[in-house]
């Protein structure tokens, strides 16, 4: 990959004939891309393995087995280098803010352990958000965007202080864009930036994003054909291993690729409605009588702050619940009293499954009655499972499987798998699934062993179109079959199916009726 061959005028960086590879598998072929002065790119289309792959190769991230990547941009900055004795690389002055963050501890021993957010005294060892964004300075001295300009664009000035285990993942991902920023890059690589943001903060974004790109910045962003920012001026189609379009916003048929990512109401095909009947008829976990959660003026706090103020909260069994609010309201706290990994569920007044907290139950008794996915589930989740073990460990409650199954529990799992699609995977490791397969994957471990109560944060983040409106059909016909009560979290409304009819929303901590 030479970055010291001979620009055509303007052209910043520019991608030509690369192949692609993945686990062996072939993710984009002959791409060619070239991005020049003043434009700015969005990447859409499927598969998101390949839009992903794409970025990591322009970041320099992952191999390119054929072709090259030229980074122009760089071509002064890396020429002023010779001779000077100091190494420099194109690679000071690219950021690429991924979909998930990899913050280390200050030991940089371990990455966090999830629960880990909830017991606060556990986050000592966590550095606070200035102190990240002070200590990621830029290799050069070209610097547009101090680490205040980045509090003050992203709105963490009162985050500033707080350590990053605590933030909320919409917290933590305006941190990873203000990350990237402070390395005053001349290429800003984005991967789905809009992910984990609530409606406001979205509605927020076109400007941030404008002032990066009139600071000098270029922008180059994966994303879906509905959240194309207006300051992008270019767009690429990604069709299946082939960038198959690209070209000026304006030259490109948006709409048919809106329509293609649309919410649609899918239909389930008899023989799997007719599996999932079978799997539930195998229900293991005994029904118990509603309600299902009873919370009683609930507070949560955290030193002087109070994360939740005087919730009052019933859900009765078979029960569809939407959970909403903006970042940072408190949902993933309240969740937590819920699933077992908040200690402060024992000081309040809460009752799960007909029986009291704090009466001597174990967290696992807690945990065997509920099916789980969120984001910081994915995100801390051991990757070096199989598929299929990563899904049997959905019977025990465990982040892995440490456990012999039965033969029926791997008959289930097998089931399962086939319904997700993911067959073909099933002695894969975790890690070498794309990150929607991933999601599915750990969807049929919270769904496995057909639990009173699911909950489902932020299920579709990540998913592509159609295995969203799957997931949804799939959802509904859980529901409909099994009456699972269901707590579903989501900032984007067309991801919540239509078994979910009742509502609850937080506002900084207080529910808002
Ligand atoms: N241990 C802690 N100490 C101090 N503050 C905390 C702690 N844990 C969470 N918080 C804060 O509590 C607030 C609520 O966080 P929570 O994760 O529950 O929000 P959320 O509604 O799930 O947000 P999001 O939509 O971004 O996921 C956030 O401002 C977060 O920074």
């Amino acid at each position: 990959m030479s970055s010291m061959a001979t620009a055509p005028p303007f052209t910043l960086l520019e991608m030509t004939g690369a192949t692609l590879v993945r686990n062996g598998a072939i993710v984009l072929q002959h791409a060619g891309f070239c991005v020049q002065h003043g434009q700015q790119w969005a990447i859409i289309g499927e598969p998101e393995t390949a839009k992903n792959y794409l970025l990591q190769a322009l970041a320099g991230k992952v191999v390119i087995n054929q072709g090259a990547v030229h980074h122009f941009h760089a071509s002064s900055y890396l020429q002023a280098g010779e001779g000077n004795g100091g190494y420099r690389t194109h690679h000071d002055l690219v950021a690429y803010v991924p979909f998930h963050h990899h913050f280390r501890s200050k030991s940089n021993t371990q990455n966090f352990y999830y629960q880990q957010r909830f017991n606060s005294a556990d986050a000592d060892d966590a550095a606070t958000v200035r102190e990240l964004l002070s200590k990621t300075r830029p290799k050069h001295n070209d610097i547009r965007w101090t680490t205040d300009d980045a509090i003050t664009l992203f709105g963490l000035d009162k985050l500033a202080d707080k350590a990053l285990i605590k933030l909320s993942n919409g917290e933590t991902r305006r941190l990873m864009l203000a990350t990237a920023l402070v390395k005053n890059p001349n290429i800003l690589l984005l991967d789905h930036p809009l992910v984990g943001l609530d409606v406001e903060a979205r509605s927020r974004f076109e400007g941030i994003l404008q002032a990066i790109i009139q600071s000098g910045i270029h922008v180059i962003m994966a994303t879906t054909p509905q959240e194309i920012p207006r300051c992008m001026t270019h767009v690429a189609v990604i069709e299946n291993d082939t960038i198959a379009i690209q070209g000026p916003v304006d030259q490109i048929y948006l709409n048919k690729y809106r329509q293609l990512a649309t919410p649609g109401n899918v239909a389930l095909p008899d023989a799997m409605r007719g599996t999932i009947r079978t799997l539930f008829e195998q229900r293991t976990t005994p029904a118990i009588g509603s309600p299902i959660i009873s919370m009683n003026d609930v507070s949560v706090r955290y030193g002087d702050k109070l994360i939740l103020d005087g919730i009052n909260w019933r859900v009765e069994q078979g029960e569809a619940w939407s959970l909403k609010g903006h970042n940072g309201a408190g949902k993933s706290t309240l969740l937590s009293l819920i699933n077992g990994d908040n200690p402060q569920a024992y000081s309040n007044d809460i009752i799960l499954f007909g029986r009291k907290r704090g009466t001597g139950e174990s967290i696992w008794d807690i945990k065997k009655q509920i099916g789980y996915v969120s984001p910081e589930l994915h995100q801390y989740f051991p990757k070096n499972h199989t598929v299929l073990q990563v899904v049997l460990s959905g019977y025990f409650d465990t982040v892995g499987l440490f456990r012999k199954v039965a033969p029926a529990q791997r008959e289930a799992a097998v089931r399962w798998l086939q319904l997700f699609g993911l067959s073909d995977a099933i002695q894969q490791r975790l890690a070498l699934l794309s990150p929607d397969k991933q999601r599915l994957c750990l969807l049929a471990r919270a769904i496995i062993k057909n639990p009173n109560l699911l909950i489902l944060d932020e299920p579709c983040q990540g998913l592509s179109p159609q295995h969203r409106d799957f997931f949804k059909a799939l959802m509904d016909e859980i529901h409909a079959v099994s009456g699972t009560t269901i707590i579903y979290v989501s900032h984007y409304e067309e991801d919540i199916p239509s078994c979910v009819t009742k509502y609850i929303r937080l506002e900084q901590g207080r529910i808002k009726l």
